[in-house]
């Protein structure tokens, strides 16, 4: 599918997503396709917003461990400057960027840069995350990956928040979070509603 197209010796760039729910592989995803390309001798830049120190200040790390070395940033147009000279840009967590994300990776793309995004496609009540959508809309590529609901062992589709904390960003792991199917999602949104007028 990836597969460099140099066409009169021209280089285009093009854009990929990964999407899916909390624990579906995103990161690890992410990780296996710049391992890929550094295995190929690209030059790899990989980027996460700095508010995410969750496993690593500078690494991306997934749930399993796997990780890799990126660059913690506050602001995206901070890749423009950062990516010179590069053949491939990662971005983990770009549901914490802020709106030029988009024309960041634009401008990527045409620069002849492959870009790989990886980001969460909803929050915790399912409303679409960020600049995720607009991302997903000008992707040349898109990946959804699903985890395993833990309360059936289906395919989970979004991440249930198990605090009563309302705010949209709220950073964590299982301890706060929880892989669900529709079906167990809307059960336990019920179960919330109903606890509410009790
Ligand atoms: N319920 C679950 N479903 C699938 N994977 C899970 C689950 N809970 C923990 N994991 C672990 O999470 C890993 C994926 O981690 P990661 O790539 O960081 O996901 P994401 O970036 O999408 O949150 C899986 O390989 C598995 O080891
Ligand atoms: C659903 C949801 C998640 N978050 C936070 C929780 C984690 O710190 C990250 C997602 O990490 P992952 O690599 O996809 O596991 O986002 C949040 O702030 N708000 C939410 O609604
Ligand atoms: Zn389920």
């Amino acid at each position: 599918m990836f597969i460099e197209p140099n066409i009169s010796g021209e280089r285009r760039g093009w854009i990929e997503v990964i999407c899916g729910s909390m624990f579906s592989g995103k990161t690890e995803e992410l990780i296996r396709r710049l391992k890929r390309a550094k295995i190929a001798n690209l030059k790899v830049e990989i980027f996460k917003p700095a508010i995410d120190v969750r496993y690593d200040e500078t690494d991306v790390v997934s749930h399993d461990s796997n990780s890799i070395h990126s660059t913690p940033i506050d602001n995206s147009q901070t890749i423009l400057l950062l990516a010179n000279d590069v053949d491939i840009v990662g971005i983990d967590e770009a549901q914490f960027f802020d709106d030029e994300i988009i024309n960041v990776c634009e401008k990527l793309a045409l620069k002849g840069i492959r870009v790989i995004v990886a980001g969460l496609d909803m929050d915790f009540k399912g409303r679409p995350f960020g600049q995720m959508p607009k991302l997903l809309a000008i992707a040349d590529f898109i990946t959804k990956l699903h985890a395993i609901c833990v309360r059936c062992g289906h395919l989970a589709n979004i991440s249930y928040r198990k605090s009563a904390e309302e705010g949209q960003v709220l950073l964590g792991e299982q301890d706060v979070y929880e892989p669900r199917c529709r079906k167990c999602y809307n059960e336990g949104q019920s179960r919330l509603v109903g606890s509410e007028h009790n």
